[in-house]
């Protein structure tokens, strides 16, 4: 279990105090609250990665080098082809890329042929997809999520939420959002963070991903967005 209980500093001024998050294993667990509340920064420091912050508590984290991290933005090399892009991360590290292995990543997350494209000749959806298959090639059991598809279309982002679910599945995911429907689909569970406290949050049971229209997943899309629109009360 990874877990996070303590407060996070920004030089000395307390951006979330009350921490207290608990990320169980092999599950989804979605990150929801305000814009710069530190959401991606506590992502940033399970991955093992600089931050501006200070965390001050206790911290139980993944081993170095368990962690791969997908962000809003591709981030995709523009010179470089999708299948290069996909094996950035063993060239960087000076491995001797598995080029077969990134072919069939690429095919199962529907691109198949476009191997040789440039970033610039796929669409957003596509290139997050390349991201996704970049993210796959790692294997690692904890994969961070931060807002991957919140500049996607409605129907592209319902396809890469389905696909995320089906290629992460027992993998322990913490997805960073802001869509109230995405934690309703796809999280096993959601914490809301605030400056003063951190929460859980209720959702539907079952597994992921729930239909986007089952009654369940809707009235919990309300009851989310109710309660992160809420004052907070500590
Ligand atoms: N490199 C940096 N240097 C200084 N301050 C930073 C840096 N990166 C982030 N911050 C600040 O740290 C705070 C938390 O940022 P973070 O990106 O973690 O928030 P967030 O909750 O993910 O926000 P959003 O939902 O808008 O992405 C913000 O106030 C931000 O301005």
């Amino acid at each position: 279990m990874i877990r996070l209980a303590g407060d996070l500093w920004l030089g000395d001024r307390p951006l979330a105090r009350g921490l207290d998050l608990r990320i169980p294993p092999g599950a989804w667990t979605c990150l929801l609250g305000a814009s710069g509340v530190g959401k991606s920064t506590l992502g940033r420091i399970v991955a093992g990665l600089p931050v501006a912050a200070r965390f001050r508590g206790r911290a139980d984290l993944p081993p170095p080098g368990g962690v791969a991290m997908l962000g809003q933005d591709a981030q995709l090399l523009p010179w470089a082809s999708a299948l290069e892009n996909v094996v950035i991360g063993p060239r960087l590290r000076g491995e001797a890329p598995d080029r077969a292995r990134a072919r069939g990543l690429l095919a199962r997350v529907g691109l198949a042929g476009l191997e040789d494209r440039r970033p610039a000749q796929l669409s957003g959806g596509q290139r997050q997809r390349v991201a996704l298959a970049r993210t796959l090639i790692e294997d690692r059991p904890v994969v961070i999520l931060d807002e991957p598809f919140s500049a996607l279309d409605a129907a592209t982002k319902a396809a890469m939420q389905d696909l995320a679910a089906d290629l992460l599945a027992g993998r322990t995911v913490i997805l960073i959002t802001h869509d109230p429907l995405e934690a309703a689909r796809l999280g096993h569970g959601a914490w809301a963070i605030a400056p003063e406290a951190t929460r859980p949050l209720a959702l539907p049971g079952g597994p992921i991903p729930r239909p986007l229209d089952a009654p369940e997943v809707m009235a919990a899309q309300t009851t989310l967005f109710r309660e992160l629109s809420q004052p907070w009360a500590a």
